[in-house]
Formats: C-alpha cells, structure tokens, sequence
C-alpha cells in the first residue's frame, strides 16, 4: 500500500523519564523525591517494587542512545531530575548532578540526536514536599528558580526546554488521589489550589528559563489530554468537541494559553475555586513557543442541549482497550486531538510528546518479542496523525513512549510500554518487532 508522508523535517523520537529509567537514587548526592518515599511505603505499587534500580540509565545511557541511533531518532525526550540538582529543593546545586545531564546531551548530539528537556517529571524533592509541596505556593517559586538555573546550564547544549509533564496527572493522582506521589487524595478547595500553584510554577519557570538562555531557545510544556473526538464527523458534534476541548482543558491548557479561567471552570468550582490574582494569571499565561500533547485517548463527544453544549458519550465495556485498561483504543484522538487543542487554544505549534501502549508481548523461544498489538496501535495511531497534519494540523514531532520498558508508576514494571524489551535483572535490552516497525516509519518519514 502506498505510505502516508510526513511533511519534510519531522522530528521523529523517543521519551522516557529520569524517575522511570534512571536508577541509581542514591548516585552523586542525589535527594529523595516524593517517587522515592511513596515507593518505599508498602501497598503503593501494584508489584511491590521501585525506581531505585529501574533500568539503570543513569550508568546505561551510552548503550541506550545507540538504541536510539539504530532507530534512526533525530530527538531525544528526557527528564532532569529535581533531586539530582537540588537535593533539597534549593540551595547550593549539586554539581555531580549537573554534570551527569551535561555528559548526557553531549552524548545525544555526538550521536546527532537532538535532546528534548523536561524539568519537571514528578521527582518532586522530598524536602519541599514535607513543607507542604504544591500546595504551598513558595513551591512554584522554588521550582522556577530550579528550572532557570538548570535550563542555564545547559543553554546552547539544549534548544527545546518543557517546564512540566502532565499537571493534569501529578495533580489529579497525586494530590487529588492516592495513585500517585504523594497520594494525598484532596479534595475540594485544597485541590484547586495546588492545582493553581502548579500552573503558577510553570509560568514563572517559563519566564525564568528565557531570562537564563539564549533567544534560540523554545519553552513549552507536555501535557496529557484526553483527546476531545466527535463521536461522529457531523458539524454540531464537531462544534461539540471543539468546546470540549476548551472547557475539559480548563484547569491547564486552557489557562496556560489563555491566561484566565473559564467562567464555567470557576462557576463549576464556586467555593472550592482557588484563590488567584490577576498578575498570577499574567504569569500562568505566559507565552509559550510550543505545546507538547501526551496522546494515548480521548473522549467522545456530541452535541447536547447543555449548559456546555456537549456531553460525553461513555465507553461501554466492550469498546476495545490495550492491556492498561485506561487506553481505550482511539486512533481518532490523534486526528482530532492536535486540530482541535490548535483550533480552540490558537497553538501553532505542537509536538507530541507522549503516545504509545503497554502490551504483554514477551520473548518468545527464540527470544524475540513479537508486539503485534503495538505496531497495530501505533500504525493506526500515526495513520490518524498523518491525516491530522495533512488536515492543518501544526505538529512538528512524534516521541513515542517509550524507548524501553521502564517504572511504570504505580503499576511497577507490570506494564511495560517500550519497544525495546528490558531484562530487568540483567539489565540486557531487546529491541521488540514495534522498534523494527518505527526504524521503518522513520526512514521513509512516512506510515
Ligand atoms: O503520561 C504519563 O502518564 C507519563 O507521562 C508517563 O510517565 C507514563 O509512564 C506513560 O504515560 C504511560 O502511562
């Protein structure tokens, strides 16, 4: 069949993070994160294990950018981890630590792959958590005074800084649930405000990272959506999911590209709505030069005589999932996604940062890891994404999640999403039947 292309230049990747492959936690002066303390107490990860060892990236990093360079990846999406800089939040940088993403990223561009940066994956310092962590507003500072010195360190070495993955997620799981560092389970007004701090910490992080680098430097920020779809291609129930896309949005995106809340979001929230000022939202809506999308789902919507003017239509049981059960299988949602976040934001430039599954494919006699289901996932996943930007979608990237099977949060290593198969107690890497797949896409740029 003929292949869909890319338009010229597509960044073709792959992601991971610093708590999910790193290891080596108590390596050169590294402090103890929330992830440290959360997975240290009994009954918190499915399979009763932790990042401590992961997959050993932190000693392992040679072998696995040659990984990345037999895929043909031009990009390379990683995290700095907080502890690793900043022990205890702030103070004295810890130069060991400093020094080990140096030595990374001069690696990555030796092998001609171009890095990508997260500051903030989760790793949230123990110590500022025992002060109260992002429901202490002194801690979006802290992180913005972290983010700009390390996004310094690094200036001319690294051009695409995101300042945070996933407040919808941290916030919603962590404070909001138990599921995640540091299980709080909030409620309420208390969750609204660490909500805003969190927001609040990546503005000031956006405009502590362009006054410590170079004019060439991008800042964005890789966020999770639950991809707004029209249930149908019918005009009302695209109107529908385009305000989907603002409204489901509006305790992060939307505020981060529009400055303000909705007045449905604050309405919805009444008492319980966080305490802000109108120079903090100043701040919130800073300019961005790009957005990253985490894309795994979405929703489907239709047009509903509503307050919202649309409601959700729910999943039965039998819709089709991957093996975590939280990923319907929506190759729509790369379609509609990135068009309508563009649409209903005014984003001109998007990467995604995140998409991929976790499958069960394991080695076989020959010890081959044939993951069909992958490859069926991500060729109709990027089939849709192709479509999109041939639609005026402005993506200018992929970075599939993820290069190796790693610590998959509170499920442990019971779910691995890479495509490369991780023995975890040799540590030998296997690159699974999904790699050779994506070593083809990104030759001819094209699915
Ligand atoms: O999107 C996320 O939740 C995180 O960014 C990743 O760290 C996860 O590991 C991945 O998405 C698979 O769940």
């Amino acid at each position: 069949a003929t292949k869909r292309a890319f338009p010229p230049g597509f960044v073709w990747g792959t992601a991971t993070a610093a708590y999910q492959v790193e290891g080596a936690v108590k390596a050169d002066g590294r402090g103890q994160s929330i992830w440290d303390a959360y997975t240290h107490t009994p009954g918190k990860v499915a399979d009763g294990s932790n990042g401590d060892m992961a997959d050993d990236d932190y000693h392992r990093y040679p072998e696995d950018i040659a990984l990345m360079r037999s895929l043909g990846a031009g990009g390379y999406r990683f995290s700095v981890a907080w502890p690793r800089i900043f022990p205890n939040g702030g103070g004295r940088p810890n130069p060991k630590g400093v020094d080990f993403y140096k030595r990374l990223v001069d690696a990555l561009h030796e092998a001609g792959i171009e890095p990508y940066c997260t500051l903030y994956h989760w790793d949230l310092p123990e110590a500022l958590q025992r002060k109260g962590g992002w429901q202490n507003r002194d801690t979006a500072k802290a992180f913005a005074d972290y983010a700009g010195y390390m996004a310094g360190q690094l200036d001319g070495r690294v051009q695409h800084f995101m300042t945070m993955n996933e407040i919808s997620t941290f916030i919603g799981n962590g404070y909001g649930g138990t599921t995640m560092a540091p299980g709080l389970g909030l409620k309420g007004q208390a969750l609204a405000q660490a909500r805003h701090h969190a927001l609040l910490g990546h503005g000031l992080a956006v405009q502590a990272i362009r006054a410590a680098t170079g004019a060439k430097t991008k800042v964005g920020s890789a966020e999770g959506i639950d991809a707004p779809m029209p249930a149908y291609d019918a005009p009302e129930h695209v109107v529908a999911a385009r305000k989907a896309a603002l409204e489901e949005n509006a305790g992060y995106l939307t505020a981060m590209h529009t400055g303000r809340y909705t007045d449905l979001y604050l309405k919805t929230l009444g008492a319980d709505a966080p305490k802000f000022t109108p120079e903090e939202m100043r701040i919130i809506g800073s300019k961005t030069d790009f957005q990253g999308l985490n894309v795994y789902t979405g929703n489907y919507y239709i047009a509903a005589d509503n307050e919202r003017g649309y409601e959700a239509v729910p999943f039965p049981s039998s819709y089709p999932r991957m093996q975590s059960s939280w990923i319907q299988f929506a190759p729509d949602a790369m379609y509609w996604g990135p068009k309508l976040m563009a649409e209903a934001l005014g984003i001109s430039d998007i990467y995604i940062t995140e998409n991929g599954t976790s499958s069960t494919a394991a080695p076989d006699a020959e010890g081959r890891v044939l993951d069909i289901d992958r490859v069926m996932f991500l060729r109709q996943y990027l089939g849709e994404l192709q479509r999109g930007i041939a639609h005026g979608a402005p993506v200018r990237g992929y970075f599939l999640w993820s290069l190796l099977d790693n610590f998959e949060w509170s499920r442990g290593y019971s779910e691995r999403f890479g495509i490369t198969w991780v023995d975890f107690a040799t540590q030998k890497r296997t690159p699974k039947l999904s790699a050779m797949f994506y070593r083809d896409v990104i030759a001819s740029n094209a699915v």
